[in-house]
């Protein structure tokens, strides 16, 4: 395993610290939470009474694997916490995520939940959030109109793609990649974004989450909400 690995499954695993018995847990989606899932199954396998709400279709197959059982929004609206990763945190801990394409169901679930802890290496913490193209999520239909308002607002937006295919979220939808440069007033940004019909979500998470759990060569630091 080489050293990124190592430190996502040293945050992830650090991360599982925060569940307690009977909590419905949200599980984020991205290869850090791979291994929150993997050592959340290894509790449960020990007793631990835990249900999640996947972020992902790809959560939710290594939830099966690993023996967490799943439940959905139908049964429990409130959850007790939702550990997700992320690509960006400010000194604010605002986030950039979406980078897996996830950021609409992680957006959803992370608002369902009392306490949203994000598991990152430390290479991730930044003064300014930008330098990761925001992800934004798209409707299909008109997605070149909407990337055309998405461009006046100052970047040149591109359309995820998987190989020779556009990218398709979960929910059936595009992903425009943002680079939008050093963002000086993310909140500023994500309203004007979402004021543009055709915008489903940004990866944009404002004043969202309470905990960061970084990894620093062979630690864990935890950074919590001013
Ligand atoms: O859509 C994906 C998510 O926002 C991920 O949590 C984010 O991209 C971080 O993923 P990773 O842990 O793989 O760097």
């Amino acid at each position: 395993m080489n050293e990124a690995d190592q430190m996502k499954k040293l945050v992830g695993e650090a991360a599982v610290e925060n569940v307690e018995d009977g909590m419905k847990v949200g599980l984020g989606s991205g290869s850090t939470v791979y291994w929150m899932v993997k050592k959340l199954g290894e509790r449960v396998k020990e007793g631990l009474d835990v249900e999640g709400v996947p972020t992902s279709n790809t959560t939710a197959e290594w939830a099966r694997e690993f023996g967490v059982p799943l439940t959905d929004f139908s049964k429990v609206q409130e959850l007790d916490l939702t550990i997700d990763g992320a690509d960006e945190v400010d000194e604010q801990l605002h986030l950039i995520k979406g980078g897996g394409g996830a950021l609409f169901r992680e957006k959803v679930v992370a608002a369902a939940a009392k306490e949203l802890v994000i598991i990152v290496d430390g290479s991730k913490l930044v003064s300014q959030l930008g330098k990761f193209a925001l992800p934004v999520e798209v409707l299909p239909f008109g997605w070149e109109v909407t990337a055309k308002h998405i461009a006046a607002l100052g970047c040149s937006p591109q359309l995820r793609t998987a190989g020779e295919e556009t990218y398709v979220t979960d929910n059936g939808n595009y992903i425009l990649d943002c680079p939008f440069g050093q963002i000086k007033d993310p909140a500023t940004l994500h309203n004007d974004l979402k004021d543009i019909v055709g915008v489903i979500e940004t990866g944009l998470f404002i004043g969202m989450a309470d905990k960061i759990v970084v990894g620093k060569q062979d630690k864990v630091e935890v950074i919590s909400k001013a």
